[in-house]
């Protein structure tokens, strides 16, 4: 089957095209295809899917297997597979995901789409199954203190469609995120795991994130990591709402803008290369 590999911001996906063939069990294709010695190596996989409420629906795998209700940076990546393909060659895309519709409009230059600005919906607390916390339990937890890899971290939880908890730090480059990172994904605190951005604040509009994402370790960028890390940083008085924010994350910057409403998010959509693979 055809593949294209692409990412937003470093963070690299194998893209399929299922609007005609469906692909069975896309969990083990994932964790065979994402294998960076063995295979084509990647942080999951994305299914472009047949929608019957938007021009496409988007599914995503972790490389562990596991599916993702939301991915920011693939989103930006499947607005530009179906724009430069012209599945739908128009300004503003809507794609299906498991955390409701997201519409995208995209920047397009000679007829490709270079970025795109995504309305990622309404930041909220964490749901009841994804928390043990009472008080948790669909409200923001501000500052909550964590005990995690022998420390205690100051976390705030922020739900994007999917789960995550910020922590603020003095710095992100010492980290050790693949010793710490496990520590954090599989907390008892969180029972379908969590995906951790650890944050440096440079100014109220500049932070430095780095990322450990539950089902896929590091990468080098999250999109909804980046809107929950500008979410968590307004609630702590760190930055402002309605005002853009860049993060900037190892494999390129994102700009998010926190307002009442919603979150939204601009970042680059790369295509890396095409191929063929078994499946
Ligand atoms: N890299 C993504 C998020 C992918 C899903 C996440 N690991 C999860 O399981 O919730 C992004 O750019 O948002």
């Amino acid at each position: 089957m055809e593949f294209t590999k692409m990412h937003g911001a470093g963070n690299d996906y194998i893209y399929f095209n299922c609007l005609e063939n469906m692909i069975e069990d896309p969990e083990s294709l994932s964790i065979r295809l994402s294998d960076r010695h063995f295979s084509i190596g990647g942080d999951g996989i994305v299914l472009i899917c047949p929608s019957e409420s938007a021009d496409v629906r988007m599914r995503m795998f972790n490389a562990d297997g596991s599916e993702g209700k939301m991915c920011g940076n693939a989103i930006r990546c499947v607005a530009k597979y179906i724009y430069d393909r012209g599945i739908a060659r128009k300004d503003d895309i809507n794609v299906e995901t498991l955390s409701g519709i997201k519409k995208i409009h995209v920047f397009a230059e000679n007829g490709k789409v270079t970025s795109a600005t995504v309305n990622m919906g309404k930041a909220a607390g964490l749901t009841s199954d994804e928390i043990t916390i009472e008080e948790g339990k669909g409200k923001f937890l501000i500052g909550y203190p964590m005990e995690a890899a022998g420390k205690s971290w100051n976390v705030t939880t922020v739900s994007m469609g999917n789960p995550h908890i910020v922590t603020f730090v003095p710095e992100v480059k010492d980290l050790d995120l693949m010793k710490i990172g496990p520590h954090f994904e599989n907390s008892p605190l969180f029972p379908e795991r969590i995906n951790t951005e650890f944050v440096r604040v440079i100014d109220r509009t500049t932070l430095e994130m780095r990322v450990w994402e539950r089902g896929s370790g590091e990468t080098l960028a999250c999109g909804t990591g980046a809107c929950a890390t500008v979410t968590a940083a307004v609630l702590n008085g760190h930055c402002d709402k309605d005002t853009d924010v860049t993060v900037r994350l190892i494999g390129g910057d994102l700009v998010i803008r926190y307002t009442d409403d919603a979150v939204f998010m601009t970042g680059n959509a790369v295509e890396a290369f095409n191929g063929n693979v078994e499946i």
